[in-house]
């Protein structure tokens, strides 16, 4: 492994995952920083965050370009804490809605004492790899004379998904990226069978500088309980979904609200009203291109008598009668009304599958008990269209 950098921080030993169980070893100073985690889409980001955390703060799945928000997760130590910031991956946009997680990628990058650059064993070094080496330098490295590269911050590569190499593949693997850049250290995980996972945490402990601790011991997110609700619908709605269209999905938490103490819950008069299904042969036609086709006026539609969406399960009825339980009211955007039959699905199946799966992560988000409404809309070409990318919660930076 290599150590390149001049002004790089010796690696602290001593650390361990597991928070407060963590053990230090020797008397050193506290340490704290930002780290961000870059990749191509697909390298295993979302999943490495997760096993360092060792709790579900990002999401993960088997498609690329699945994270869109830059989410932090941190990870406290007895002599350190480290911020992760999570990033989209870094590719060239296509969309406005890609331009504007370049944005978000180049705010993370800003903040950042240190980068950990993901490269997976399973596949060869390509394109995108050698775009975010060069965009990494541009920010990050200065050219000396002899044409070397030296980095201003420690960049660590972290080579991930070792779990699917051979040993001695996985030492020509490391080879090849000891020639690809002059990284400060070289280190490979498996974050599936938490394989060398402690070992990463004891290198960015190193990388970051020493500094009281920034948040408290029990936080492991910074991300509001919207957010993290919608990083996670939207994650279960991509296993659930076969085709492309998840892309073109965005998922918004309307409002979450707390049982009032000792009310009963007054939502069970309604439950035959939201539980017609609707199947959303509605009327919101492809008619227009007008401004009214946006978020606002197709949500008001699907909250008048036409709602697409609000699959009751039994469950949820018998759910509904037992006071104090929290309401979190979730929109699903589509970019077209032909879309929302997919998401949806016959007989409201995708719908029924999706809330199955978000009860018991969403009650402990939450914190209680909680029944879950979804609501399926349509956001005219959101994904192009400054305004509704500012709705959608995709701002520029
Ligand atoms: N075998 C193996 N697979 C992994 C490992 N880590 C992640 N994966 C798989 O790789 C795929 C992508 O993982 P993610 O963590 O979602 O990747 P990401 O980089 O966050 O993806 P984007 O959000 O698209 O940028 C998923 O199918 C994971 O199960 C690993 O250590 N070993």
């Amino acid at each position: 492994m290599t150590d390149a950098t001049e002004d790089n921080n010796t690696p602290q030993p001593g650390f361990e995952t597991g928070g407060a169980s963590a053990a230090q070893v020797g008397s050193q100073p506290h340490r704290s920083g930002f780290v961000a985690v870059v990749g191509r889409p697909n390298v295993g980001k979302s999943t490495l965050m997760n096993a360092l955390l060792g709790t579900q703060v990002a999401i993960t799945s088997s498609r690329p370009e699945t994270t869109r928000k830059v989410i932090r997760g941190i990870l406290t130590l007895p002599q350190a804490q480290i911020v992760l910031v999570d990033t989209p991956g870094i590719h060239r946009p296509r969309t406005l809605l890609g331009q504007r997680l370049n944005d978000m990628v180049d705010a993370s990058l800003a903040d950042a004492d240190s980068i950990a650059f993901l490269l997976p064993a399973d596949q060869e070094i390509g394109p995108g790899d050698r775009r975010i080496l060069s965009r990494l330098r541009s920010e990050f490295a200065k050219k000396d004379d002899d044409g070397t590269w030296t980095w201003r911050v420690p960049v660590v590569a972290v080579v991930t998904k070792i779990d699917l190499l051979s040993r001695g593949e996985l030492m020509t693997k490391l080879m090849q990226i000891d020639q690809f850049a002059n990284f400060t250290d070289i280190v490979p995980v498996s974050a599936q069978d938490k394989d060398n996972v402690d070992e990463l945490v004891r290198v960015l402990v190193g990388t970051i500088p020493e500094g009281p601790q920034l948040y408290p011991t029990e936080q492991i997110s910074e991300e509001s309980k919207e957010s993290q609700i919608a990083e996670l619908v939207r994650g279960v709605l991509l296993e659930e979904l076969t085709d492309e269209l998840p892309h073109s999905l965005a998922v918004v938490v309307d409002s979450i609200d707390y049982p009032q103490p000792e009310e009963p819950d007054e939502d069970a008069e309604d439950e035959d009203a939201d539980g017609e299904e609707s199947d959303s042969e509605e009327s919101d036609s492809e008619e227009s291109d007008s401004e009214e086709s946006d978020v606002e006026s197709d949500s008001d539609k699907t909250t008048g008598e036409t709602q697409s969406q609000v699959q009751q399960t039994p469950r949820d009825k018998q759910a509904q009668q037992t006071p104090q339980k929290a309401r979190v009211s979730i929109s699903l955007y589509v970019e077209r009304s032909s879309q929302k039959p997919i998401v949806i699905g016959h007989k409201a199946e995708h719908i029924v599958r999706v809330k199955k799966k978000l009860r018991t992560p969403i009650n402990r988000i939450v914190g209680m008990k909680t029944n879950v409404d979804i609501y399926v809309k349509v956001a005219k070409n959101w994904q192009s269209d400054p305004k509704q990318l500012d709705r959608l919660g995709f701002m520029m930076q």
